[in-house]
């Protein structure tokens, strides 16, 4: 998978060499390129905001050097990714529709966003995809993009090394999984569950089955009201 980051900070971008985002970087399943915006200006200050049209706080972002590193950055199958407070919240769903495109190009906003233009002019060329990690506002795009393409990567052919994680972990089939524990059985007068420890795969499934349903309908009431009826089984009716 090829990705192209464009930013003003491209160093805030290191974290991207580390752990399996690293490897899947060295190993060439993840083929990264982090871009700093101002290569695209060409005034002294190397200027890349403006005050806003129609008035009001702060900066915006200006077209011209987005729309030449956009020309520069972007391949015929590019899929422009711009984190934004104003985008559709980004979920597991998304994660797995953009791990399965063959380039992402995301675009790092900052000050009071990218003027408007720029990605309307964008997606009279490829698929746009606003997105938001949540209803709270960071200082620019550069944090949401590490979150999404720790998202991305991680369901990578290849990069974790039990595949099986993906299919148990919260939010694969819509819900909320199960508490998880280890060694030691007794720890600070609190026993793991006896059903862990029993050896009975079916009644641990069961168990973790009801945890989660119990948990997610607890948690998130969202996630449990959109759950297809048709995935609960006679057995869950009962948790
Ligand atoms: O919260 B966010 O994901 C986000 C994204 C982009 C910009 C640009 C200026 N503030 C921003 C916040």
């Amino acid at each position: 998978m090829k990705v192209d980051i464009i930013s003003i900070f491209p160093d805030y971008f290191a974290p991207l060499d580390l752990s399996l985002i690293g490897k899947a970087r060295t190993t060439g399943t993840l083929d990264l390129t982090v871009h700093d915006l101002r290569t695209w200006t060409y005034d002294v200050h190397r200027t890349v905001d403006d005050s806003p049209y129609g008035g009001g706080p702060g900066m915006v972002m200006r077209p011209e050097p987005w729309g030449e590193a956009l020309d520069a950055v972007a391949t015929p199958e590019a899929t422009l990714v711009v984190p934004s407070p104003v985008g559709k919240p980004f979920t597991q769903a998304d994660a797995y529709q953009l791990a399965a495109l063959p380039h992402l190009v995301f675009a790092c906003g900052r000050y009071e966003g990218i003027d408007q233009r720029v990605i309307d002019d964008a997606a009279s060329r490829m698929p746009v995809r606003e997105v938001s990690l949540g209803d709270y506002v960071l200082f620019g795009g550069e944090v949401a993009v590490i979150v999404i393409m720790e998202a991305i990567t991680r369901l990578l052919p290849g990069v974790l090394g039990n595949a099986d994680s993906l299919t148990e972990e919260s939010h694969a089939a819509g819900l909320l999984e199960a508490p998880v524990y280890t060694k030691p059985a007794a720890w600070r007068d609190r026993e793991v569950p006896d059903v862990l420890r029993s050896g009975d795969h079916g009644r641990i499934a069961r168990w973790r089955r009801t945890e989660s349903l119990v948990r997610t309908a607890a948690r998130r009431p969202d996630l449990f009201a959109a759950y297809p009826p048709e995935n609960l089984d006679k057995k869950d009716r009962k948790a």
